[in-house]
């Protein structure tokens, strides 16, 4: 699904993302951690085809990263910190735009469907510009699913939601995966990174730790003198060994 070998961005001298390398298979929710600046974003970003990448090579559903970014763009599913919703327009009809953005059959249908799937039933016909942010965050999680994309990027879908909401989103997300979607989420919170199948840390533009959730612990058991460490004990201890000799010693 993503394939992705020593990506790197360079903004000007200052380099957000520094030789990434890193593969997600189908069907699975990968989680990007790293705290703010890490260079999330910009990496999602060069994914789904809207930055190129200043060097590396990669391909995302078999498209090129640099020569096939209008073919990846119209394939996945972009849910950014910034996704774009329309004040003066009800939530239904903001679902109901990005349904025709996309071209989706039976339109009515899909935007009924996915009203109910994110319990927005009582806020429908309510305009955007008058809720609140956990109501926003569920819109624009609708709409970027709402042409059912192989791929989904969800970039800190659930930063500020409420813990009712968050739930909702990850019994979604798992929804997803086991209708064969792949989704790659970013997210701060370490509970979250724990229901993730695979995940990837960086810090300072780099990959410090990357693998499957349980095989990580295992990994760092020995190292931290606990049975079976958290992600969190885990990522602390990572960042503080530094950066570039970590990534050599993870390979
Ligand atoms: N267009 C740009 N020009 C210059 N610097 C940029 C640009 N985009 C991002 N950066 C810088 O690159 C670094 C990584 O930013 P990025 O948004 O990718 O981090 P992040 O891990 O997603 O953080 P956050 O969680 O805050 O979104 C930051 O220092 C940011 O200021």
């Amino acid at each position: 699904m993503i394939e992705l070998h020593r990506i790197t961005k360079q903004f000007g001298t200052f380099r957000a993302v520094n030789q990434v390398s890193l593969t997600v298979s189908k069907g699975s929710v990968f989680g990007l951690l790293g705290a703010n600046g890490a260079g999330k974003t910009t990496l999602i970003r060069i994914m789904c085809g809207i930055l190129p990448p200043t060097s590396g090579r990669g391909q995302v559903l078999g498209h090129d990263i640099v020569k096939e970014r209008a073919q990846i763009k119209k394939r996945i599913g972009y849910m950014s910190q910034k996704f774009s919703l329309y004040p003066d327009l009800t939530v239904e009809e903001n679902i109901r735009f990005y349904a025709q953005l996309y071209g989706v059959d039976q339109i009515k249908k899909r935007v009924e469907e996915l009203i109910e799937q994110f319990s927005l039933q009582d806020v429908a016909k309510k305009r955007m510009a008058a809720l609140g942010g956990g109501v926003r965050q569920r819109v624009a999680f609708a709409s970027a699913i709402v042409h059912m994309p192989p791929l989904l990027f969800l970039d800190e879908p659930t930063s500020g939601v409420d813990p009712l909401t968050r739930r909702l989103f990850w019994e979604r997300l798992y929804e997803l995966t086991e209708k064969g979607m792949t989704i790659l989420v970013t997210t701060h919170y370490m509970d979250e990174a724990e229901r993730c199948d695979q995940v990837a840390l960086m810090n300072k533009g780099q990959i410090v730790a990357k693998g499957k959730v349980d095989e990580l612990k295992e990994r760092y058991a020995a190292e931290l003198g606990t049975a079976r460490p958290t992600l969190e004990e885990i990522f602390v201890h990572v960042i503080s060994q530094g950066g570039e000799d970590v990534q050599e010693k993870l390979g």
